[in-house]
């Protein structure tokens, strides 16, 4: 397993992803900083964000360890995490730890190869550690043959070949840990700390949270379903 500081910095910790999108209330450098200092405040050992602007405030306001991701959609493939060189060496300029690649088994913008995309960010950005976000075993096995650092379970539910659940997918989670030497990382739809326990429990390194902790407008919508749901039950 790799022996790097940041790496071990996140052992057993959670992540807290603060991400917010053009059109949305809380979107901006500004706002989404706060959110990572109010994350660091209540214990988080690192954050996920969206964008070079977001990396770069995030990065100076809370000094934590950083995976950062560029969402960008292009017309002829339905990866939108990092997707090509140009969002991995920005996300990279912006001053993150770690770079997370979609490294589904789905063709890429401009039909790039994954590997060819590791090699150039490995002598670009020789510090900088590489996860991949996957939806499968298989493409998690495929990410360590390829020279990943991390495994996330990121896309699990968001391919249309993996298995949607409401929480977290613990299976996954337990298959990954066993079948790599890579530390893999639980992400996606854990919404209680119950959960975020038991993803450690089943063999996760670490726990990202995104929604659950940042987007105040799906708590909220929870919390409405509920009680409008129980108005209706009587
Ligand atoms: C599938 C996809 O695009 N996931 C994104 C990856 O960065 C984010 O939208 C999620 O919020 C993040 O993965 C954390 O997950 P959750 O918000 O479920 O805790």
């Amino acid at each position: 397993m790799n022996d790097n500081a940041i790496l071990a910095s996140l052992r057993g910790g959670l992540i807290v992803s603060c991400q917010a999108y053009a059109g949305e209330v809380l979107f901006g450098a500004d706002v989404m900083s706060r959110m990572a200092l109010a994350a660091k405040e209540g214990g988080a050992v690192g954050i996920r964000a969206n964008s070079p602007q977001d990396i770069a405030e995030i990065k100076a306001r809370t000094a934590l360890p950083v995976i950062g991701i560029w969402k960008e959609r292009y017309a002829d493939s339905s990866i939108y995490i990092t997707p090509t060189m140009r969002e991995i060496a920005a996300v990279c300029d912006a001053g993150s730890d770690i770079v997370a690649i979609d490294a589904t088994d789905r063709p890429r913008p401009g039909g790039a190869q994954l590997p060819d995309l590791i090699a150039e960010t490995r002598s670009r950005y020789p510090g900088v550690l590489l996860m991949a976000d996957v939806s499968t075993v298989k493409e998690g096995l495929e990410a360590e043959r390829l020279g990943f650092d991390i495994v996330s379970t990121t896309l699990s539910g968001y391919t249309p070949y993996s298995p949607v659940n409401d929480g977290p997918d613990l299976a996954l989670v337990g298959e990954l840990a066993k079948a790599l030497r890579l530390p893999v990382f639980a992400e996606g739809r854990i919404s209680t700390p119950d959960q975020a326990a038991a993803c450690l429990r089943s063999g996760a390194y670490a726990v990202v949270v995104g929604s659950a902790i940042t987007r105040p407008e799906l708590i909220t919508k929870r919390f409405v379903d509920r009680i409008v749901r129980s108005a209706i039950s009587g």
